[in-house]
This record gives structure tokens, C-alpha cells and sequence, in this order.
């Protein structure tokens, strides 16, 4: 993969107050502990400076996000895999039970951990095109979370989630408006951002306390749930990473995304 050049996120307030977080990890803004960390610390921010609202998009022109990245399960070592997982966790937390109005401008592909973070989100506008979104988990031999389900479950009703869970569906941008896995569709990034506004400027007249507590309540089943069970859920995650028929998985996966990328 590239080298890194310049930082993994950024983040902006314009001027009508609303913080746009870019990802920005080249090529495919996989989601490694570092970009991670950078996005809770930025979520942070959002929060710290009471910023109403909150747009999250990717600086790549094709991706969203292409998830968590695969090379912080393989042959990983564990306390870091033990820290990449809590902090993954933690991103979560913080942008699923965030208080302020949260938007994704999905500007290219979003599998797995891309469609998690865009489900996180209140509200999904998606750049017309050959991208796809979803969770395919199965498809790699592995079980999304209880707290990704979760999160699907509470997007789109819950026997498509099955469906799409168990089939490691990846749905186009008509199939995911159709789903209602998005809300919108645009022609390109700006017009992504702009009816992400547009959601957002729905709730000008909203008291914000009343909006906030509203969103937690009906958030807090989810939230709760993985509150309760993290230590559970991470002694998974890695028992999950020492099981030898779940290394090979991953190795075959791996190759099979090099020699895409190579043709
Ligand atoms: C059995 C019981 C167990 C019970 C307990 C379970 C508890 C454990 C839970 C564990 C859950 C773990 C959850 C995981 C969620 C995830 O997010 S897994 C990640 C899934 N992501 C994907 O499958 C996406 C893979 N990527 C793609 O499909 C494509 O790259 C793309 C569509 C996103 C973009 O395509 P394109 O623009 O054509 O780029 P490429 O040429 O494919 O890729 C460029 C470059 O990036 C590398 N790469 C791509 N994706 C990733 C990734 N996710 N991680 C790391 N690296 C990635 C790709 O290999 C290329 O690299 P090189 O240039 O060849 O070096």
C-alpha cells in the first residue's frame, strides 16, 4: 500500500458551523489503529467545541472506506490488536452516541467497517456510480459483531439486515436507496455535502437538547449492549485472531485483493 503523506484525517468547520471530518489515508482508507485514533480524537473535538453538526466523507475519489484494515488481524501482534479493537470500539461509541447531527457523504465504495461508520451516521447521501456498500463479513469467513448487526438492524429493517448479513450482501446505490440502507443519491461529492446539509438544516427549528436526548434514547439499546459486553466482545476479537483456519481465511483474502489491484 502507499506510503502516507499528510494527515490521516481533517477536519474543518464552515461557515455555517457544521465540521466536515475527510478521511484520508490513501488508497482505500482502511481503517488501521492509527486513522482510528485520529477519528475518535476528531469526534472529540466535534464534541469539546459544541459544533451542531457533523459530515463524515473520505479524500479519496472512489472510496469511502474499505474498512477495517485487513493487516491488523493478520498474523497481528496482540496487544495491538487488543488496542486497534478497543479503539475501534470506541469510535463507535463516540459517533453512534454522539449528541450532535451526524451525515455521511459516501463518495465511493463502503464495505464492512465503511458501511458501519456511514450507518453510525444519522443520515447517508451516496455518490451515484459502480460503488457498493455493505457488510460482507461472511464472505471473508468471518461474523460481523453483535454491535455492527446492531447498528445494520437499526438502519434497515431487520429481516433485509438478515438477509444481507448472512449473504455478505453488497448492494449498488439504487439497491441501497431502494433498502433505505441511504437516504439519497448525488452526482458527485459537493452534491453529496450539499444534501447532507439540507439534512441537517432540518432540525434549524428543532430545539437541540429535545433533538440530542431523543437520538440517545432510541440509540441506548445498542449502545448499552456493547457497553456491557466490550471485555466479551475483545476477548472474541482476539480469540477470533488466534484461530488458525481464520489466519488462513485472511491470508487468502489478501492475495486475492493483490492480484485484483495487480491486473
Ligand atoms: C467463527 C466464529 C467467530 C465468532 C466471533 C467473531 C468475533 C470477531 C469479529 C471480527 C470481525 C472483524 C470485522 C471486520 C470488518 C471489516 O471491515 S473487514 C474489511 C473488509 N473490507 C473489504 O473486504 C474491502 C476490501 N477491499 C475492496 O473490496 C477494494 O479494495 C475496494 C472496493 C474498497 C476499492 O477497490 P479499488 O479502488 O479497486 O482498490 P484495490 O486495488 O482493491 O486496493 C488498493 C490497495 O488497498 C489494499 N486494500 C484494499 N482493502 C483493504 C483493507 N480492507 N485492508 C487492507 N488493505 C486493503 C489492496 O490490497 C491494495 O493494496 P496493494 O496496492 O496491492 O498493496
Amino acid at each position: 500500500m502507499a506510503a502516507q503523506a499528510g494527515p490521516l484525517v481533517d477536519l474543518s468547520i464552515d461557515n455555517d458551523g457544521i465540521a466536515i471530518l475527510t478521511m484520508n489515508r490513501p488508497p482505500v482508507n482502511s481503517l488501521n489503529l492509527e486513522l482510528l485514533e485520529e477519528i475518535g480524537k476528531s469526534l472529540d473535538e466535534v464534541a469539546k467545541n459544541k459544533t451542531k453538526s457533523m459530515i463524515l466523507t473520505s479524500s479519496s475519489p472512489s472510496v469511502f472506506s474499505a474498512g477495517l484494515d485487513i493487516m491488523e488481524m493478520y498474523k497481528p501482534d496482540l496487544k495491538r490488536a487488543e488496542i486497534f479493537w478497543t479503539t475501534l470500539q470506541d469510535v463507535w461509541i463516540k459517533l453512534f452516541g454522539s449528541s450532535y447531527i451526524t451525515a455521511a457523504a459516501i463518495n465511493g465504495h463502503a464495505p464492512a467497517g465503511g458501511c458501519l461508520l456511514s450507518m453510525s451516521c444519522e443520515y447517508r447521501v451516496m455518490v451515484e456510480g459502480k460503488y457498493t456498500i455493505g457488510l460482507n463479513e461472511t464472505a471473508l469467513g468471518i461474523v460481523a459483531p453483535t454491535w455492527f448487526m446492531d447498528t445494520m438492524c437499526h438502519t434497515i429493517p431487520i429481516r433485509q439486515a438478515e438477509y444481507a448479513l448472512t449473504t455478505a450482501r453488497m448492494f449498488t446505490v439504487d439497491e441501497a436507496l431502494q433498502v433505505g440502507l441511504i437516504d439519497e443519491s448525488a452526482s458527485d461529492k459537493a452534491d453529496a455535502i450539499d444534501k447532507c446539509k439540507k439534512f441537517i438544516r432540518k432540525f434549524d427549528k428543532i430545539p437541540s437538547l429535545a433533538r440530542a436526548v431523543t437520538k440517545q434514547k432510541i440509540r441506548e439499546g445498542p449502545l448499552v449492549r456493547l457497553q456491557k459486553n466490550r471485555q466479551q466482545d475483545t476477548a472474541e476479537f482476539l480469540g477470533f485472531l488466534k484461530n488458525p483456519k481464520i489466519q488462513q481465511s485472511l491470508e487468502m483474502y489478501i492475495q486475492s485483493l493483490k492480484q485484483k489491484a495487480a491486473k
